[in-house]
Formats: C-alpha cells, structure tokens, sequence
C-alpha cells in the first residue's frame, strides 16, 4: 500500500469530519479506529515522554478553574473574546491569564480566529462551575494527584504486597486518615458533590458503556411494561449502592412504560442528594429512596432485580463478599442480581488504557481492584451466587464494561 496516499486519505477524512455533524456512536467508532491507528505509530517511548509531562496541561486546567475563565466565558452570551476582555473580567494579571490561555488553546479548549480572538469550545460548559469536568477535575486534584506521587514510596515500604486492606491502604496512609475514602468523603463535601456529580456523568455520558445498552433489558423486562398490556405484576428493583439515582433514571429514561418500585439504596448523605425528579411518582411507578449500609441485611426480600453498579471494584474480596452476602439472602429463586462494572480479561492480552487506570485508581484509594471474568466468577461462587451470563457491549464497547448476571446457587 502508498502510504503516502493513506496519508493523505486521513489528512482528507479530518476536513471532512471536521465539516460535519456525527452522532456518538459514529464519533466512538471513528475515535476507536484511530486509537488502534496511532497506538501501532507511536512508540511505547514516545508515549511515556507525553505522560511525563501530562500533567502540565490539566494544571493550567485547573488554574483557569481558581481564576474563573470558565465561569466568566461560559456565562457570556459572546462566543469570540479578546485577551484583554478575558484578563478584565476573571481573578489574574494580564501576563499570567495570556500564559495560561496560551496552555488552554494547545489543549484545544480555545482556538484562535484570524483575528485573534480567543473562541471557546463547548467543553467549557462542562468546566463551568457544576459542570462534569470541573467535577472530575477537583477530585483528582485533592485525592488522586495526592497519592499518586508518593505510592511508589508507599509501595516499597509495604515490599510491594498488591495493598488489599480496605481500612489501611495507599488512601488512608498517604492522605493520614484512618477513614475509609467514603466516610472521609463525609466530612469533606465539596468532595462528596464532586465525586456524586462525577459518578452521574461517567453514568449517563458514555453511551456505549450504559448498563441499559448491554443487558437486554427490553426483552427481559416486557411483562412489566405498560405499554405491551403485559404489565400485569410490578417489577420490585433495588440499586445497591446507587449514587444518587443516576443508574435508574437511565432505566426509567429509556423504558418510561415499566410499572414498579424501584428502591434506591446508599448511605444517607448521598440519598439526601437524589436527582429531584425521582422523587415523583406517576401512575405506574414510585421511587423510594432509602439510607442503607449494605454490610447490614437486606432490607428488601424478594425483589425482581438487584443491581450493583460500579460497587464491587470499590471493595477487597473479604468486603465484595459481605455486600455479596447481604443480597444472596435477600434474593429468593426468580430474583436476578445484576453487576454492572468493568471485566477485566482473565489472560494478558492488549488492555484499553482507562481499564487499567481505573485498576490502579482502584487500589489507591481503596486497596480494591478491577476484576477479571475468572475473579468474578470466583467471588461470586464463594457466596453461593452462579454466575449465568456474561453480557457485553453490542459495539464492542469502547471500555471493558459488562453486565454480569447471577442468580442464587439452587
Ligand atoms: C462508585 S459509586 C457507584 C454509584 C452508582 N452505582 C454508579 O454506578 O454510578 C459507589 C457507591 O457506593 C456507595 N457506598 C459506599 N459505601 C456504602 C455502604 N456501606 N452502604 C451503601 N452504599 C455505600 C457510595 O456512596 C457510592 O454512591
């Protein structure tokens, strides 16, 4: 093949979609061609160089955060602005402003017209105060880049066990607490929004990775849908641990006709938090929200499903097997447990770089891990739970996440 020609090729697909509009799935298809595309041209060393100097561009991020760039171009009703209008308006001295839009504009936050105005990209909404990425941004900047620098010391002094002891691990050491990362986050609210507001966006934000998508709830769930006139029995739901109630609002969003009572259960500081419009009930369904330890019993017996959402990569095999624990004896032979999270594979193969981050943030902050379909299996079989399906992204998925079905062992 001329690869001058294929070069050209990209260079004309890049006018082309630039000029374009292109819905989510087709941008996550075309990112993921050219992710396998640049993961064979760029060397491992070249690659490495970049992440040395990775954190530079979300510094000035950041800084713009403090400064209220966003804030102040987000709220403006203009969509050019010259340098010094930004300098006059947010917290900074002209020279410093420049330098740090000059960080933002390289990493595309801002282009430049030909007239020199500074023209936001719509991501600034979502750096704007309560917006996902400002969200992301903030936890990452008071824990994850706290613990980070100082882990390989951690780990050398600890001889290099993989850290396993929810209680006392990387987190509570290096940040000197003895609370876990949850009940830490408790007294330390700006945390607990930013951690909320962030686990909600992951959630609703990446199509391809919504449980909704990958399970096939429409054929499982007919009987109770209105809208079939099957509905002749209510669906009884309980997300476990469910934030506050982002995973069943994309339930309810995508299948409004399902008739039940779906319980959302967390510990009370996050419940308080519910998405407001969860709160009313219609015609055919209620949400109830309910504080709830799941290292406790069960509160509901019998119900349809239980979902478990991004709650057992939180905790170390002796504690995943409590919470485990705690629905196999609430669960009776119709109910189906449901575990939507990352599943790792079980043998070394070419890992998506968000898996194996999410792994390492895994362990930092709770000495927990991502899992492999074997670990799974695994831990489930412990507690007399059999692992029946394994489901996954139709698409491919641009991330390891799966729905993972259990019943009770009979
Ligand atoms: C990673 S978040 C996942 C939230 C949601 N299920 C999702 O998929 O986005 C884990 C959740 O577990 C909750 N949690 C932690 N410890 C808990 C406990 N002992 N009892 C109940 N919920 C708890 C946290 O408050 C948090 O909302």
């Amino acid at each position: 093949m001329d690869l001058s020609k294929l070069a050209a090729s990209i260079r004309e697909a890049t006018t082309i979609v630039s000029s374009q509009p292109i819905d989510i799935q087709q941008r996550e298809e075309l990112s993921r061609a050219c992710e396998s595309l640049s993961a064979i041209l760029e060397q491992p060393r070249s690659r490495l160089e970049k992440a040395t100097h990775a954190m530079t561009p979300v510094v000035a991020v950041r800084v713009a955060i403090d400064m209220n760039i966003f804030n102040f171009v987000h709220g403006s009703s203009k969509d050019e602005f010259e340098g010094w209008e930004i300098a006059s308006q947010v917290d900074g001295d002209s020279l410093l402003v420049s330098r740090i839009l000059r960080s933002l504009t390289a990493s595309g936050i801002f282009s430049v017209t030909s007239l020199g105005t500074y023209k936001p990209d719509a991501v600034v909404k979502d750096l704007a105060s309560g917006g996902y990425l400002e969200s992301r941004i903030l936890m990452n900047f008071d824990v994850h880049f706290q613990i980070y620098p100082k882990l390989p010391h951690y780990l050398k002094q600890t001889k290099y066990a993989s850290p396993s002891n929810a209680y006392a691990g990387p987190f509570q050491s290096i940040m000197g607490t003895n609370k876990h990362y949850f009940d830490w986050m408790e007294s330390h609210p700006a945390q607990l929004d930013a951690f909320n507001r962030t686990m909600q966006a992951g959630a609703m934000r990446d199509n391809s990775a919504r449980w909704t998508q990958i399970f096939p709830i429409a054929e499982r769930l007919e009987i109770f849908e209105i809208s079939t006139g099957r509905a002749k029995k209510e669906l009884q739901f309980v997300d476990v641990g469910g934030g506050i109630g982002h995973e069943i609002k994309i339930l309810l969003d995508s299948f409004p006709f399902l008739r039940g009572n779906f319980v959302l259960q967390d510990v009370s500081s996050v419940i308080q938090a519910m998405l407001p419009d969860l709160a009313r009930p219609t015609d055919i369904r209620s949400v109830q929200a309910m504080g709830y330890n799941f290292f406790e019993p069960q509160p509901v017996v019998g119900a349809h499903i239980y979902f478990l959402g991004r709650v057992l990569h939180d905790w170390p095999d002796t504690q995943a097997r409590i919470i485990l624990q705690q629905v196999r004896d609430a669960m009776d032979e119709d109910s189906v447990l449901l575990i939507h999270d990352r599943v790792l594979p079980d043998f070394a193969s070419n890992v998506h770089p968000t898996d194996s981050i999410m792994d390492l943030n895994m362990m930092i902050l709770f000495s927990s891990l991502e899992r492999t379909e074997k670990q799974f299996r695994t831990l489930l079989s412990s507690v007399g739970l059999e692992l029946v399906n394994v489901w996954r992204s139709p698409t491919g998925g641009f991330h390891r996440q799966a729905v993972l079905e259990a019943i009770r062992r009979r």
